[in-house]
């Protein structure tokens, strides 16, 4: 699915010629140091950023060739929850219901239906993840994009998304989840981003601090 992949941001080589191939009901972790390039990569396997060099497929054919279709086969979550803070969590899920899916289920397996029609900016950090979370399970996609998805949930929150996680995957869909963290995952393949030093120099950095 991604062969030889180079990202530059500014002047540093973050990605330098990452590869991966996933199959359905597959599960890979992206771990490494602050840095090493982990939400470069989802979001170039999102389709959100172009990567410098390097190929991207879904089943054979490139994601550039129709990045509609990716769209629609994907499922991505960043750090930031990206809710309309003035709608509440069902009206945020609204947003992205796919006709056919059943919001009530998506609010039952984030443990939201309490929280359903309070507005999002009143939601705690864990609720909002939980929310963007929900978000993800409503878009009904194959692949499933995660940056650092149990930030700020607590224990129970945790299992919840284990058990979506695994329901996700027993239907064939796969998985890629950024961590610092362990995850509730079996079976897991996990590619390790090593990092690099900044080949800048601290004076490199020619600003006026006066
Ligand atoms: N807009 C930007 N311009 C230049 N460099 C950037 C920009 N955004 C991020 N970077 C750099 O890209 C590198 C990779 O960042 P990225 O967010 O992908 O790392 P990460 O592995 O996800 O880190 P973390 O574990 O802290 O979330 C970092 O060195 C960062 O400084």
């Amino acid at each position: 699915m991604a062969d030889n992949l180079c990202v530059f941001r500014g002047d540093r080589l973050v990605l330098d010629g990452v590869s991966l191939h996933l199959h359905a009901g597959d599960a890979m972790l992206l771990t490494g140091p602050n840095g090493a390039g982990k939400s470069t990569l989802l979001r170039v396997l999102a389709g959100l950023r172009k990567p410098d060099s390097g190929q991207l497929t879904w089943n054979g054919q490139s994601i550039f060739e129709d990045p509609a279709a990716h769209a629609e086969r994907v499922a991505y979550i960043g750090h930031q929850d990206a809710l309309k803070p003035g709608l509440s969590v069902a009206e945020n899920l609204h947003l992205f219901t796919r006709p056919g899916a059943r919001m009530a289920d998506a609010l039952e397996a984030m443990d939201l239906l309490p929280l359903a029609n309070l507005p999002a900016r009143l939601l705690s950090a864990g609720q909002k993840r939980r929310t963007a979370l929900a978000r993800v399970l409503l878009a009904e996609a194959p692949l499933w994009l995660l940056d650092e998805p149990s930030l700020g949930l607590d224990s129970a929150a945790i299992t919840l998304l284990g058990h979506a996680m695994a329901a996700h995957r027993a239907r064939g869909g796969i998985l890629i989840a950024t961590t610092h963290v362990p995850l509730p995952l079996d079976n897991t393949c996990a590619l390790d981003l090593p990092g690099a030093t900044d080949p800048r120099p601290f004076g490199a950095f020619e600003g006026d601090y006066a």
